[in-house]
């Protein structure tokens, strides 16, 4: 037996050159054409594959003249057990008579199964080994025809480039096939090299494989997998300490920290960090250091929720005033239990009593007249009460059940960042999940890193960091923005990517700004989710406007919608409220009250809705149209610019004019003003003459002086503002 090529082999063997190729890769014996040549070797593994096969076929070597063997067709259609079982019961063997080469019988019947296999467009390899009869049966049933059962590829799914190596692997091909279709084509690669997704797909369609190209969005955001209950272990609760100007927040953070610091310890502080942790008993508390609530909703409106207790600080001298209230409702809108700590009791007016009953104004009813608010007495300078304070922590954060997978890549939020100029970018980072070790990969916001070093609280060079952990880490790539989520991942190239996409996604979405929560846009995505609140946040002149605006909004609420009035408070909107507004999703009804430079950066950058009002039919009638999709098409006003008033001359017949420098945007000569006192909204009209050094002009534009005079106004004052705007035609957008 010499060489023999494809088709020469295939007639020796009475069957097809297809049949035999077909056989061949089943053996794995790379073909190319029925003309290539074949060696001895390979020829003899093919007639032993055959040979098994007939043995198979029959179930024993002792066969029955393959005629008798061999049902006709139509009989051999007439059950299935027929059809798939040749060599059953059925067709008895004649003991005895041995079938050592194929009968012209048998390679029909074999060539009719080859075609049954061909029309399943299947090929399957078969391996002899273990028992007869379970071979017998294998062979017999083409559905479940070997121990190893190899469907023919055709399809695949491919990203935007992939390894030759994979590529094979994924057609169920040899690599060396692969390498050589793609010289074919022109393509030298290596086993490890990457091939793109044009050359890929020709390379495939040699095979007869389509090729789908996998739609490869950039990563931009990781998911973060649910850990199995089983696995979750307690974990210290984080606390932030709220409450109103100068009751005491720095005060307290300062005595909880000192209580807590050994003798020893108490020089050592050379670091210090956004938040710190205290030991009680054994048990631990993250206390974040920066205090307020303002903070706090900045993080949240960020989407990241870190607090599990918020502590309000409340003086016993004062009393509850309006960032209590601010505060108060910035954690209800979060969610987060609170404790009250009723600081400064030493003082001698100090009337623990009052405070508590006017907590109960606002919701927080005291435990001890029954309700579930718990309230501790403190002295944040005599030290007092603070132990009291902490254990009452500890049994909130019990009864929450705080928990964690401490064994899992970390995952948490950057508290803040800075660039030091020695050290590179310094992030105070609070794991939440997981553990974060000291050369770990991470994407934080648009940043991405290493964890070339980890301190913790006291400055102390730690190499891992559990759940509840802040750390101030070393080693990323530029500085994190608070609030951001980090995440540890594989690999610095993934993490890199990752931060590469989120840049290019956001500079994107600049681009093409959408309201976040406009009153039409929160209408809509009610109607969508079939989300049945309305967040507002009111802000007005006095206080009789706040409640008669919420009374009259709570009315409007139906079954479907109902509204939610987050905040309610007297004074400019703030910075703050567009935070808190960002944070829940509300928008913020200002009602005879303007937000702030800063309020209206904020809103323009977190895309809330700031509503301004001086009617109060007028809120309720908008709230009413939205809320019944009937939002008419809207004239919007466009913010113009921003003038101070530095001076004011008397001038006759004219009246007052006042000597203007524009501190923002622009002024023009027919726009709409609206003066502003205080923060409240004292006059609304529009420019009656604009001049330049006794010229009039258009406009004025940021950092010149002017004189403008306000049609039908002459009660203009030194230190007013003057908020220039536009009105501008807005589709309704529902
Ligand atoms: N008598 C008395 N004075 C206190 C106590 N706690 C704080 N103070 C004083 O109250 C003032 C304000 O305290 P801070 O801790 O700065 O208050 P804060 O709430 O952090 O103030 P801001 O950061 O401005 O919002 C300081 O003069 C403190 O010394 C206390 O328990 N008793």
């Amino acid at each position: 037996m010499g060489k023999q090529r494809v088709y020469e082999l295939a007639k020796d063997l009475q069957m097809t050159s297809r049949e035999v190729m077909r056989l061949m890769q089943v053996l794995n014996i790379p073909v190319k054409t029925h003309m290539s040549t074949l060696t001895e070797e390979q020829i003899d593994k093919i007639k032993k594959h055959l040979e098994k096969l007939q043995r198979k076929d029959t179930g024993t070597p002792k066969v029955s003249p393959a005629k008798e063997k061999k049902p006709a067709k139509r009989e051999r259609a007439e059950t299935k057990a027929d059809k798939r079982h040749p060599g059953n019961g059925k067709f008895k063997q004649k003991p005895g008579i041995k079938r050592d080469t194929p009968t012209a019988d048998h390679r029909k019947w074999k060539k009719e199964k080859w075609e049954e296999f061909e029309d399943d467009q299947e090929v399957y390899t078969r391996k002899v080994k273990g028992k007869k009869t379970k071979q017998k049966k294998k062979f017999a049933k083409p559905e479940e025809p070997a121990e190893r059962v190899q469907t023919a590829i055709k399809k695949i799914e491919i990203g935007e480039t992939v390894v030759v190596q994979d590529l094979a692997q994924k057609m169920g091909k040899k690599v060396s096939e692969v390498i050589k279709q793609l010289m074919n084509l022109g393509v030298l690669a290596t086993i490890n090299q990457e091939i793109d997704a044009e050359t890929a797909t020709l390379v495939a369609a040699e095979f007869g494989i389509e090729v789908k190209v996998k739609d490869t969005k950039p990563v931009t955001e990781l998911e973060d997998i649910p850990d199995d209950p089983e696995l979750l272990k307690e974990r210290p609760p984080v606390v932030t300490v709220m409450g109103h100007v100068d009751h005491g927040k720095t005060s307290l953070l300062d005595a909880i920290r000192q209580t807590n610091v050994t003798a020893t310890e108490a020089g050592g502080i050379t670091q210090h960090i956004g938040a710190y942790q205290v030991d009680v008993d054994g048990k631990k508390i993250t206390f974040l250091d920066t205090p307020g609530h303002e903070a706090f909703t900045a993080m949240r409106a960020r989407g990241a929720q870190i607090t599990d207790i918020a502590v309000l600080v409340v003086a016993a001298d004062d009393g509850v005033m309006p960032q209590t209230v601010e505060a108060i409702n910035h954690a209800k809108a979060a969610n987060v239990p609170i404790i009250v700590a009723i600081n400064k009791i030493d003082k001698p007016n100090a009337n623990p009593e009052r405070v508590k009953q006017e907590l109960t104004e606002h919701g927080l009813i005291p435990e001890e007249w029954g309700g579930d608010t718990i309230c501790v007495n403190v002295s944040a300078l005599k030290r007092e009460g603070i132990d009291n304070l902490l254990e009452m922590i500890l049994l909130v954060a019990e009864m929450a059940e705080l928990k964690a997978n401490p064994d899992r890549p970390a995952r948490g939020v950057v508290i803040e960042a800075e660039l030091d100029k020695g050290r590179g970018p310094v992030a105070t980072m609070l794991v939440q999940k997981g553990t974060l070790k000291v050369g770990d990969y991470l994407v934080a916001g648009l940043t991405h890193g290493r964890v070339r070093a980890m301190m913790d609280h006291r400055g102390q060079r730690i190499k891992k960091a559990g759940p509840s952990v802040p750390v101030e880490v070393l080693g990323m790539s530029d500085v994190p923005e608070p609030g951001d989520i980090f995440q540890v991942v594989e690999d610095e190239k993934l993490a890199r990517q990752i931060a590469e996409n989120r840049k290019a996604e956001k500079r994107e979405e600049e681009l093409h700004k959408t309201a976040r929560a406009s009153l039409d846009e929160l209408m809509k995505q009610m109607k969508d989710a079939q989300a049945k609140e309305l967040n507002i946040i009111i802000k007005a002149d006095v206080h009789g406007s706040v409640e008669a605006l919420r009374q009259a909004l709570e009315q409007v609420g139906t079954e479907e919608v109902r509204i939610n009035i987050i905040h309610g408070g007297v004074g400019a909107i703030t910075e703050t409220d567009v935070m808190l507004a960002a944070a829940s999703n509300a928008i913020i009804i200002g009602f005879n009250v303007r937000p702030d430079a800063n309020a209206r950066k904020a809103a323009e950058k977190e895309k809330i809705d700031v509503r301004l009002y001086r009617v109060i039919y007028e809120v309720i009638d908008d709230i009413k149209a939205a809320m019944s999709g009937l939002l008419e098409p809207e004239i919007k006003e466009v913010f113009l610019g921003r003038a101070e008033v530095r001076a004011t001359f008397k001038v006759p017949k004219v009246g007052v004019v006042a000597g203007c420098y524009v501190t923002e945007g622009r002024v023009t000569n027919n726009a709409n003003v609206r003066i502003i006192r205080d923060g409240v909204v004292v006059h609304e009209g529009k420019v009656a003459s604009l001049r330049r050094f006794k010229d009039d002009v258009r406009e004025v534009s940021q950092g010149y002086e002017c004189g403008m005079g306000i049609e039908r106004f002459n009660d203009i004052k030194e230190g007013d503002v003057i908020e220039a705007y536009t009105f501008e035609k807005v589709e309704r957008q529902l």
